[in-house]
């Protein structure tokens, strides 16, 4: 008898890529294929925002590093990240309050979406953090080096220094592409990026396609 082709759960495609890749705006690329995407970036925001469930427990934490009181209280980022970016130990203690918070968001992500064939997990630190375990297909996001510094240094408050020890904590680039399934390439223009989601995409769904065929006879 031939069984529902139903997945049984959805293919979760983890996204990564180093500071200034352009994970967010290739993120934005899934989305407009129709693939969900959960943002680990924006769950941190939210616990870390006006009411966010951690606020109180990273001013227990860090004292002074969060703005307000009561349920309007927040974290001021930018004395967050001077209060932790430096000190490796500190750095795990905020990673360690935020990673069950984000996990559990994670994991409401995944049930909401239950029915759909593929999901992405856009997660910065997915190889940093063991996510890479737990996805199904890892893409890298990726830019030479020089496209990369050009547009972080591009932004307000970053320094060369900054930068340099951000990506000091990063696992390198070509590390990241070398343990990926794919890498999307974002030196070259925005259309020819949308282009190559648009074929990752279209090539995750046939794979899935078949496979839901094979396991049908
Ligand atoms: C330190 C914070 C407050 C700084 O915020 P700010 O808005 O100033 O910077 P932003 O978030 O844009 O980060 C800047 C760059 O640093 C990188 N970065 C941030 N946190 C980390 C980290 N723990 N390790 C390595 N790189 C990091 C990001 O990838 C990004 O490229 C913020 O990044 C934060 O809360 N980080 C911890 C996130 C975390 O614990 N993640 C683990 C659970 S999923
Ligand atoms: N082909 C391309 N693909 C992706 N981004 C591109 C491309 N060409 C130019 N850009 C620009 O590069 C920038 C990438 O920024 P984005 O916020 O997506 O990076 P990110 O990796 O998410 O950053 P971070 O991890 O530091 O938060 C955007 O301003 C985007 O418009």
């Amino acid at each position: 008898m031939t069984q529902s082709t139903q997945h049984s759960r959805p293919h979760i495609i983890g996204l990564t890529g180093s500071i200034g890749m352009g994970k967010s705006t290739v993120a934005d690329m899934f989305r407009d294929n129709g693939v969900p995407v959960f943002d680990a970036d924006a769950a941190v925001h939210i616990l870390q925002g006006p009411g966010g469930e951690l606020v109180s427990a990273i001013e227990a934490e860090f004292p002074g590093t969060t703005i307000g009181e009561g349920s309007d209280a927040y974290v001021d980022r930018q004395k967050l990240g001077a209060a932790v970016l430096g000190d490796k130990d500190k750095l795990a203690r905020l990673e360690a309050l935020m990673h069950p918070a984000v996990g559990e968001m994670r994991a409401q992500f995944f049930a909401d979406n239950a029915d759909v064939p593929m999901v992405v997990f856009d997660i910065p630190l997915l190889f940093e953090k063991g996510g890479a375990d737990y996805v199904d297909t890892i893409v890298t996001v990726s830019a030479p080096g020089d496209v990369q510094r050009e547009r972080v240094l591009a932004r307000p408050g970053m320094s060369e220094e900054k930068f340099a020890h951000i990506l000091g904590l990063q696992t390198p680039d070509a590390e990241k592409r070398a343990r990926s399934d794919h890498v999307v390439d974002t030196g070259v223009t925005l259309e020819e990026t949308a282009a190559a989601v648009k074929q990752l995409v279209d090539q995750i769904g046939q794979k899935l396609a078949q496979n839901a065929d094979q396991s049908d006879i």
